[in-house]
């Protein structure tokens, strides 16, 4: 049994406690969309995660302050806020999530493994713009299914894949987001070579493509630039960082839209 395989099994007997668990009180502000932080920016994009701790690096920061590391992020020129929520795994919450939107003035991202539409209401009410969805964890019909219905909602979709079978089912229902993951959650290894490798697949220039997991320098944000991401999502570099300003600067490179940008 995979890490994947058991959280997901986690993740069936939780949606007997949601059934019961009231959502939380919807957030009015609004915030801009993911894509309209892309198109408005010339540099890499930045989503920066709230990530206390993981199933493969343990406790990351688990005192951290959900709130004032989101300000900090979106001080820093962030392009969105990434919650994880997963609370058996990655010691989140859909609080955080609350809190976080209503403290910052950007997209937010519900990191969660969503295998159901009610995890989708519990995500948007909490304050979530836009929801991920991890394509080895669904199958075809399902994907499909929990696309349409948060895209109906409003909410912008990040459809993850990690390897070219995966990428192929993703593509099938042109999502205006696609994800890379640099690291397998199989089996947790990470390598930038799986953006550079997956790339390519992605024909429609309108379609943003995010490389995540695994960025810790400059050299790793300018080698998923080469091959077209416009968008990088970190979480253990910046929660362990101890000078985000540097960090951030570190990882901001511009963009040459247009030319090799979409050469991919
Ligand atoms: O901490 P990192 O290596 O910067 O990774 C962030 C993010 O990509 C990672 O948290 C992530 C990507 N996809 C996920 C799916 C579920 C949980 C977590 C993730």
């Amino acid at each position: 049994m995979t890490i994947l395989d058991k959280i997901i099994a986690q993740k069936r007997k939780e949606l007997v406690e949601l059934i019961n668990l009231p959502l939380l009180k919807e957030v009015e502000k609004p915030v801009p969309t993911f894509k309209e932080q892309v198109a408005s920016s010339s540099n890499m994009s930045i989503i920066a995660e709230i990530k206390r701790a993981s199933p493969s690096k343990g406790a990351i920061d688990l005192t951290v302050d959900p709130i004032e590391q989101a300000k900090t992020y979106e001080g820093n020129g962030a392009a969105a806020i990434s919650v994880l929520t997963d609370e058996t795994f990655f010691n989140g919450s859909l609080n955080d999530l609350h809190a976080v939107r209503k403290a910052v003035d950007l997209p937010v991202l519900c990191k969660d493994f969503i295998i159901d539409t009610l995890q989708i209401d519990h995500a948007r009410a909490a304050g979530a713009t836009i929801i991920l969805l991890i394509v080895a964890a669904l199958d075809d019909e399902k994907l499909k299914e929990l696309y349409d219905y948060a895209t109906n909602l409003g909410l912008e979709v990040l459809v993850e894949v990690h390897d070219e079978v995966e990428m192929e089912r993703a593509l099938a229902i042109q999502p205006e987001i696609i994800g890379i993951n640099n690291r397998n959650l199989k089996t947790f290894e990470v390598n930038l070579a799986t953006t550079e490798k997956l790339a390519s697949y992605i024909t429609n220039p309108n379609t943003i493509l995010i490389s995540e997991s695994g960025m810790r320098v400059r050299q790793d944000v300018e080698r998923v630039g080469k091959v077209g991401a416009e968008a990088i999502l970190v979480g253990e570099t910046l929660m362990r960082s101890d000078d985000l300003n540097a960090t951030f600067s570190e990882m901001q490179i511009p963009l040459s839209k247009g030319s090799e940008q979409h050469a991919r």
